[in-house]
């Protein structure tokens, strides 16, 4: 497959690239390598896509399964699930900190304790990510559980411990210490409880492990919670964090700085913005699921790629400077018919520590109530970096005021998260 393309802006003089995991083109532009193939690149075209040659052969890669490949520098030694500095973070207080001071998601877990202690009275559970240990606490001393199996892989297990026994709940908290798909348990559970949704729903990619071990460790008929999750999504206004971003350039202290707005759109609008907090009144559209996940039969390969349609009619004028997305969570009952518990992380809820999502377009758009938004997110794991994944978002305004039917440009914008 030789494929030309004409010369371009980005085309580099040709550097050699290590292809880090197998990849399989899709489409007659694609070139498809091996992992430890090394490739030339002979041009950037995209901050996702780069033009390589392999044996003579031209065609795009993917610009995250490659690596810089300087002779000698052992790739493989890098951890692709940066587990070091990741269970390292959840060593120390600070994240638990913040999860525990975190009313909305806290006492929903306690409500669904509480709701359904009756039930739970000679259960097996496992507390998967336990941290401080706060719902393996709650099930011993709101239920009476046979055993709860609270599993933490970072050093926080050893004062988890300490917890358990300070609070008179060693009797049925037995605390271990190691990651989940690798530890034994003495039996498998009747529930797998996990507070594991990270920045966006899947950020860090902790659902990984709580597949694993609801593979393993659930028995049949067993009961997972939360028991399905969901990812909401929303265009929205962003004046604000556009003023502050972008439109500061125009005219501080009377000057023209515009030329550094490109370099602020790099700097601030390519990557998402975590702890976004929308307003109601900065949704253009009602929100709408693009994407849902059943948690008895969500399979790992699945995270690979997850795809979401939209279409949004806009019920108000405004400018559309991006997306904002958020997720809920739900907690089947284990009476049959019984109340399912929400933990919801959108605008109209009560504030969590995860807040919201914020995707930046390029440029913002002036829209009017009677336009729609159509179009489709795809969530894309990194093949490298495990705990990673880009966004990508593909979209197009339908404007009501123009007569023509194919007014509407197709926009597509991806957001690394973060590598
Ligand atoms: N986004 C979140 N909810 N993060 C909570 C993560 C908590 O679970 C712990 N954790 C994450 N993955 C695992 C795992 N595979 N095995 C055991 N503990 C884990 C982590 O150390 C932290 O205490």
């Amino acid at each position: 497959m030789q494929t030309e393309r004409e010369e371009e802006e980005g085309d580099v003089s040709p550097e050699e690239f290590v292809g880090l995991s197998d990849f399989t083109g899709s489409g007659s532009d694609q070139l498809s390598f091996s992992s430890g193939d090394r490739l030339l690149v002979h041009a950037k075209t995209s901050c996702e896509w780069w033009w390589a040659e392999l044996h003579g052969v031209f065609g795009y890669v993917p610009a995250g399964y490659l690596h810089r490949g300087a002779d000698g520098d052992d790739i493989s030694a890098e951890d692709p699930w940066q587990d070091e500095e990741y269970f390292g973070s959840y060593g120390t207080l600070r994240l638990h900190l913040e999860m525990l001071s975190d009313k909305s998601r806290t006492e929903t877990y306690r409500q669904v304790i509480l709701n359904n202690s009756s039930c739970l009275r000679g259960k097996v559970l496992m507390d998967l990510g336990c941290g401080t240990g706060i719902i393996s606490l709650f099930c011993a001393r709101l239920a009476q559980p046979s055993a709860v199996y609270a599993v933490e892989a970072s050093s926080m297990a050893e004062y988890t411990r300490q917890l358990v026994k300070q609070n008179g709940c060693e009797a049925v908290v037995t605390v271990l210490q190691g990651r989940a798909e690798e530890l034994e348990l003495p039996e498998q559970v009747d529930v797998l409880v996990s507070e594991w949704m990270g920045n966006c729903l899947l950020f860090e990619f902790m659902v990984e492990s709580v597949l694993l071990a609801r593979d393993r460790w659930l028995r049949k008929g067993g009961v997972m919670w939360p028991s399905s999750a969901a990812l909401t999504l929303v265009p929205c206004q962003a004046h604000s964090y556009y003023t502050e971003k972008m439109a500061f350039w125009e005219r501080p202290y009377g000057l023209d700085f515009t030329p550094l707005q490109p370099l602020a759109q790099q700097e601030f609008f390519t990557k998402p913005k975590f702890s976004h907090v929308i307003q109601p009144d900065d949704c253009l559209a009602t929100p709408c699921h693009v994407i849902s996940l059943d948690m008895y039969t969500l399979q790992v390969e699945d995270l690979e790629e997850m795809k979401g349609k939209f279409h949004f009619h806009l019920e108000k004028s405004g400018t559309f400077h991006g997306f904002t997305a958020w997720f809920a969570v739900h907690f089947e009952s284990l009476e049959t018919g019984g109340e399912t518990v929400e933990l919801n992380t959108g605008p109209s809820s009560e504030q969590t520590h995860w807040k919201q999502t914020l995707f930046m377009l390029d440029r913002p758009v002036c829209v009017h109530a009677g336009d729609s938004i159509t179009g489709t997110i795809v969530l894309r794991r990194n093949p490298i970096w495990r705990r990673h994944m880009t966004v990508t978002l593909q979209w197009s305004v339908n404007s009501s005021s123009t007569e023509e039917t194919d007014n509407c440009q197709v926009e597509t914008k991806s957001f690394p998260m973060w590598r």
